[in-house]
């Protein structure tokens, strides 16, 4: 008769998901849409508000009767974001966010200050990065003084959703990692990089205690009330988005790789151990269900193909009909898709490009599937990093926004020479909210609650969307990827002098 609830504060919705264990379905989904605001200096920013408004609104959506069963609320969250408090837990200036790449000076400031970016491998298992939190705190001090003199704590967007929720503040490993200051294999905050974000202050004092991923908090009895919710609802620790839909697509063990073709693309694996790349090509994350996640994350997925739609005046929704007489290659048209600069490969003052057009190619039907291919060609890039450090898979398991579309579910399982596996829910990481949020339910009554096999019983493959290689769509990609990757030279030699320095 208990329900969870899953919400994902996403880059530009919330999603409400709520599941049904017992009969094993999702029984409502609700979603709000968000606003952003993207400054030409690279600042991409939210209010924190707006994302508890959009989850009052799907709250609101939801049969009261529904909400009444409510037993446990898991929340997923865009990674990264920086949510500064005052000593009253009131906000103090609006969320930089993960694809934010403002402070990329900042990010270099960190690294030389601890010896560049192989060092800081070192001493906490990644470099700092565009869009990664520390950079954040240290642009805060030069640009927004006031909020940094009253500064007394530091969240990422899911734990201000806790927060919110229940009145306390932590954090769990997952999204933890992303901040650029825990050190992966120690799982413990690095000293040395907290220093060299703040010598003046200790920022250690700043951040709240690190729970386990199996922990609970009871919601706050006010905003029970407000939600219409039992009183005893359970919160879980949470995680990143990408952490909560590795639990959603059923990676918790080794050996699945996930997909998430949202804002961002994210390409990510689970692992018993903390696998770190010296060179920095991959993120060395903690999952969110108490071990790790090697991540590949590119900052222009559906930016790219929202953008070339909203120019074209269509909707990403219809874009598989706009592509329906497209063939592999678009007519010889690439596009690098960096709208919005870039973190893999590093690359955070890049634009993008669009190559090889002629009076027979330049029609909006083939720079909507550039648009789509170059997006799936930098996740091949990532992939191939992971490749060549001996990851092998046999499948991707595809979630996300763009996971609704054939067109690009056959593209990915091309591009990559791999069948792609689609969960029943498009919602991996809401659902992965519900179900981390099962677990922790769970662990309340029984110690050995075990979330490998709530994975292997809840989450379901829609075996209808399952899709396959194409031999001849496999060999018409190869010489456009082996393209692409000669105009991302290119763009690397050209933008590299524009980096900052570092390494
Ligand atoms: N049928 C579709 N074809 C292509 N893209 C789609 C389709 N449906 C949704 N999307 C894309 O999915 C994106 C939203 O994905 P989502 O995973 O919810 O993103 P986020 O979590 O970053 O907010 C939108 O940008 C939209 O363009
Ligand atoms: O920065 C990363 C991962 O490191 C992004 O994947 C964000 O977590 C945003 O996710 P979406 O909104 O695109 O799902």
């Amino acid at each position: 008769m208990s329900l969870v609830v899953g919400i994902d504060a996403g880059t530009q919705s919330v999603k409400l998901v709520v599941y049904d264990p017992a009969d094993r379905c999702v029984v409502a989904t609700h979603g709000q849409a968000l606003e952003l605001i993207a400054g030409d200096d690279g600042s991409r920013e939210q209010h924190p508000a707006w994302w508890i408004d959009a989850i009052r609104a799907c709250f609101a959506k939801l049969d009261p009767a529904l909400r009444k069963r409510v037993a446990a609320i898991g929340v997923s969250g865009q990674q990264h974001g920086f949510v500064p408090l005052d000593a009253a837990g009131k906000v103090l200036a609006p969320a930089k966010l993960w694809c934010d790449t403002s402070t990329q000076a900042e990010c270099a400031e960190i690294m030389d200050t601890v010896g560049g970016a192989q060092e800081c491998v070192k001493l906490a298992g990644n470099p700092i990065l565009a869009g990664y939190t520390a950079s954040k705190l240290t642009w805060t001090r030069k640009h927004r003084p006031e909020a940094y003199a009253r500064l007394a704590s530091i969240l990422l967007p899911h734990d201000y959703v806790n927060f919110w929720l229940t009145g306390e503040r932590w954090m769990e490993y997952g999204d933890a990692s992303g901040t650029g200051w825990l050190d992966v294999r120690t799982r413990q905050w690095s000293k040395p990089l907290l220093a060299a974000t703040d010598a003046q202050r200790d920022l250690s004092a700043l951040l709240p205690p690190l729970v386990a991923a199996d922990a609970s908090f009871t919601i706050s009895p006010v905003i029970a009330e407000e939600l219409g919710l039992p009183r005893s609802v359970r919160v879980s620790a949470g995680g990143g988005d990408n952490m909560m839909a590795a639990i959603g697509t059923g990676n918790v063990t080794p050996g699945v790789l996930s997909m998430s073709l949202g804002t961002s693309g994210t390409l990510f694996a689970y692992a018993a151990q903390p696998i770190v790349d010296e060179a920095g090509g991959w993120a060395a994350f903690c999952s969110s269900t108490g071990g790790w996640l090697p991540l590949i994350c590119t900052m222009n997925c559906t930016v790219a193909t929202e953008a070339v739609a909203k120019a074209f005046g269509f909707s990403t929704r219809d874009g598989d009909t706009v592509m329906a007489d497209t063939t592999p290659g678009a007519h010889g048209l690439v596009m690098l898709p960096f709208f919005n600069g870039e973190r893999t490969p590093d690359l955070p003052l890049a634009r993008g490009g669009l190559f090889n057009l002629d009076l027979n190619n330049f029609t909006r039907a083939n720079v909507y599937r550039a648009a789509m291919e170059g997006a799936t060609y930098a996740l091949r890039n990532g992939y191939d990093l992971l490749q060549a450090a001996g990851m092998g898979f046999d499948a991707i398991r595809l979630t996300g926004g763009g996971s609704q579309s054939a067109t690009w579910r056959q593209m990915v399982a091309d591009v990559f020479a791999l069948p792609v596996e689609v969960p029943t829910q498009a919602e991996g990481a809401a659902l992965g909210a519900a179900l981390q949020a099962l677990w922790a339910l769970e662990k309340t009554s029984n110690a050995d609650a075990d979330l490998a096999a709530i994975a292997r019983e809840h989450v379901q493959l829609n075996t209808a969307l399952a899709t396959y290689p194409d031999a001849q769509a496999v060999a018409a990609y190869r010489p456009a990827y082996r393209q692409f990757l000669r105009h991302l030279d290119d763009a690397k030699a050209l933008y590299a002098e524009r980096q900052p320095a570092s390494g």
